[in-house]
């Protein structure tokens, strides 16, 4: 595609194809968009965030897609996603308000074509089994239940909290910047909006604020094509998970910290077909600009 008009959304895309697309956006979109790269991944790639400002120094919200590498539906929508923001910058005026006093950081991680793998792919030493679970390796209840010491498990949470370098470079990001004030993680499937916690059942102490927007956020994507959504905090929702990305960012005074569980609840899975990316994209976009509405009035 020679522009990120012709760039096919309803299809999924290699390694390449991401890369050369986010390259796009930013020549076309250079007043509003630029790349930073936040570290490298094991295999010594980039790891690539667009960043979408119109002023310096502003507070930021994050988005992450495709920490998981087998939840495709993730990185397609955050290939929309980033399209979207372009678009409706300068005609809708909620996103150009939110722009106009926020930074938005989206990083589409780009990996491999890997179609059913989890892990990173980090050999682990005296295992012959490959790759930490992104998703357990966060110092938040680190090493608790719901997370695996044994390498040749999916949850497997590594040998130390923030031990994998696609988490490490994040954490890093997170303490530098200073200023994140909602981060959204956007796995899929099984079409949940989640908050903390996951390694504990005590309650976050804004569960009230974070319950509350979850149902408006929920509603809202709902109104779209009428997907079922069901929300609450990670244990109580979906199950306990120790070490997870949202607990961390929780913790560190992110209050608007969420994670997404895209279509669907099971018929696809993993596998979900290309024809659904662009409307699990649209109705997922209607529940991010709700967190981001909320975040920014608050
Ligand atoms: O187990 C996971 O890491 C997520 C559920 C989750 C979500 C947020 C924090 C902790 C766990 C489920 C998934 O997205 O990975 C789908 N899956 O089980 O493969
Ligand atoms: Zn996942």
């Amino acid at each position: 595609p020679r522009s990120t008009d012709d760039f096919v959304y309803t299809t999924y895309h290699n390694l390449n194809s991401i890369n050369s697309f986010m390259d796009m956006l930013v020549a076309e979109n250079s007043n509003l968009v630029s790349k930073i790269v936040i570290g490298q991944s094991y295999e010594n790639r980039p790891l690539n965030v667009l960043k979408f400002s119109t002023g310096a120094n502003r507070p930021g919200m994050w988005i992450d897609t495709g920490i998981h590498s087998r939840e495709w539906v993730t990185q397609a929508s955050g290939i929309w996603f980033a399209k979207k923001i372009v678009t409706d910058y300068g005609r809708d005026p909620v996103l150009t308000d939110i722009l106009n006093n926020y930074d938005i950081f989206l990083e589409i991680v780009t990996r491999p074509l890997d179609r059913m793998w989890r892990k990173t792919r980090k050999p682990n030493s005296g295992s012959s089994c490959v790759g930490v679970d992104p998703n357990r390796n966060w110092d938040a209840g680190f090493g608790g239940a719901g997370s695996s010491g044994n390498p040749c498990t999916q949850t497997y949470r590594g040998p130390s909290a923030h031990s994998e370098r696609e988490v490490k470079a994040i954490v890093d990001f997170v303490k530098s910047h200073g200023k994140l004030k909602a981060f959204v993680s956007i796995h899929s499937y099984s079409q949940m909006l989640l908050y903390p916690y996951g390694y504990t059942s005590t309650p976050a102490k804004d569960k009230a604020e974070l319950h509350e927007l979850a149902r408006t956020a929920v509603s809202a994507l709902q109104s779209l094509y009428n997907t079922r959504y069901t929300y609450g905090s990670i244990i109580t929702t979906i199950y306990q998970a120790s070490g997870g990305t949202i607990d961390w960012t929780y913790n560190q005074g992110v209050k608007y910290s969420y994670t997404f569980e895209l279509r669907d609840t099971g018929r696809y899975g993993f596998l979900l077909p290309a024809d659904q990316i662009v409307p699990t994209a649209e109705e997922t976009w209607l529940a991010l600009m709700a967190i981001m509405e909320h975040t920014r009035n608050n």
